[in-house]
């Protein structure tokens, strides 16, 4: 890049009132580590943050350049660079790839090398055109499962905004991600809390009255209570003001934002449980096994008749699976029936196949299939929302059976999401009939079948070094 700053970033430079030869400076040391710098994409607290192509990975991706003037900063930063580098495997946490410090005569630089999004929540609250009902609903299902990611990484992120939830936007679907855990803490699962106090806060409006009084344990419902008041913003399409902010933390929600909102269910099953004092709210669990029921009848509701005939006509290879849906009545079982036909499906004979060996391909898969059979085109869930879905329709069969059934199934299925999946794929290859279905041997051998055969009798004659081609593809 020389000595000479592209337009585009000279006009950055300007509106974030940043010196240009600081940003060349900048741009020298990323392309001394290999990423090329392209854009300002802007300005926090503690330096820009730029987009630039990584000659590793080959994409672009966005870079915080963080000045570090007081040693408090450097601890700060050097915790949120921890924090986020031991997210493996997340989805709604945003994602590190590198983060690396420069340290000159003059200055000491801290990078943090991240996925790029497109903007953050505050943008979108902010917007002209506002979010329907069925995008909030998929947004904050996201966030949940977000939560549930960091209870699993034992972390509490303690400043959950609109502007530390980015987003990225695919033909009209949100994909959101947390991001910004410079005040995140860690915290024993055994306990669930953390008696590590402390006096730096989040923004006034999301804070807890825990956090703010400082008079109790930090736990994953600290968090909650931050993402209730996302939710309320939301929902309601604009920011929560100072003067509201306390009388929702201490009064609860009014009969003014009610009203706004428009939505007793929402009010009293999500917002009621999440802006509260802290013995009330309820977990990320129970709010994402409500909402993601709701969601899931809000995508599937008015289409339950044409996935009903849609189903039955397309998939009529599937004869008993056919028999058994034309006995249902309730809709929910119907969907725990396509979610087990379609699991089926894109299961390649695994049995005790393990959740992380399933790829992002057979997701895809999966996704097709929805949208070819259900007719569906918003569709775009993740494998863990499938799998609570899946786990939600199975609960829902369970509710139907006798007591002593339930306890011996629930004991299987109170086994982590792992166990679940394991479970079930024990279930679905034992029943799997596949008829003339095709298969391919690893080796690349096609075998056709004509007659019905159960998988287990497929293993039998072939052995497990199979993958079955999809039919419907
Ligand atoms: N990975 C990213 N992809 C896209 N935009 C990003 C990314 N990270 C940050 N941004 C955007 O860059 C701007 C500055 O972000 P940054 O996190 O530094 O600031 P902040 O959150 O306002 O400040 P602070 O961290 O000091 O509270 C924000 O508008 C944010 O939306």
């Amino acid at each position: 890049m020389g000595n000479k700053l592209p337009e585009n970033i000279k006009q950055k430079c300007q509106q974030y009132g940043q010196n240009e030869k600081d940003i060349l400076g900048l741009i020298d040391h990323l392309n001394d580590k290999g990423y090329q710098c392209l854009d300002i994409i802007g300005k926090g607290g503690f330096g820009v943050v730029l987009r630039a192509f990584s000659k590793k990975l080959q994409s672009d991706v966005a870079i915080k350049c963080l000045k570090v003037e007081k040693k408090n900063d450097f601890e700060k930063l050097k915790k949120e660079c921890e924090t986020i580098q031991k997210f493996k495997e997340t989805k709604y946490l945003l994602k590190s790839f590198d983060t690396f410090q420069v340290v000159t005569k003059e200055l000491s630089l801290i990078f943090m090398v991240t996925e790029i999004c497109q903007g953050d929540l505050s943008a979108l609250i902010r917007s002209e055109k506002k979010l329907n009902k069925l995008e909030i609903l998929r947004i904050f299902v996201q966030l949940l499962l977000g939560l549930v990611e960091m209870e699993n990484h034992e972390t509490l992120h303690l400043d959950i905004k609109p502007p530390n939830i980015l987003f990225k936007e695919q033909q009209g679907h949100y994909q959101v991600k947390y991001a910004d855990f410079g005040l995140s803490k860690n915290v024993s699962c055994e306990k669930g809390y953390t008696t590590h106090l402390t006096n730096e806060g989040g923004t006034y409006v999301y804070i807890s009255d825990e956090v703010l009084n400082e008079k109790r344990h930090y736990s994953f419902k600290t968090d909650i209570y931050s993402l209730g008041v996302v939710f309320v913003e939301l929902l309601i399409g604009r920011q929560i003001r100072q003067d509201e902010a306390a009388l929702l933390r201490y009064n609860g929600i009014n009969q003014v934002q009610q009203n706004e909102i428009n939505d007793e269910y929402l009010v009293d099953n999500a917002i009621k449980k999440m802006v509260v004092k802290h013995e009330m709210r309820e977990t990320s669990q129970q709010l994402l096994y409500k909402i993601s029921n709701l969601l899931l009848n809000l995508e599937f509701g008015n289409n339950a008749k044409l996935i009903q005939i849609d189903y039955i006509m397309k998939i009529e290879q599937y004869q008993l699976l056919i028999q058994d849906i034309k006995k249902l009545s309730n809709q929910g079982e119907l969907i725990f029936k396509i979610w087990f036909d379609i699991l089926q499906s894109i299961t390649s004979f695994g049995i005790g196949q393990d959740f992380k060996s399933i790829q992002a391909e057979e997701i895809q898969i999966l996704q097709n299939i929805m949208k070819k059979y259900l007719n569906l085109t918003c569709l775009n869930l993740d494998l863990s929302e499938i799998l609570y879905i899946q786990e939600w329709a199975f609960n829902l069969k369970v509710q139907n059976r006798k007591p002593t059934q339930i306890r011996k199934r629930k004991n299987k299925y109170n086994q982590k999401i792992n166990g679940v999946y394991k479970f079930w794929m024990k279930r679905t290859c034992r029943n799997t009939i596949c008829k003339k279905e095709n298969f391919i041997s690893t080796k690349g051998i096609n075998i056709s079948y004509n007659n019905q055969i159960t998988t287990s009798q497929y293993k039998r004659n072939h052995g497990n070094n199979i993958t079955r081609k999809l039919k419907h593809q």
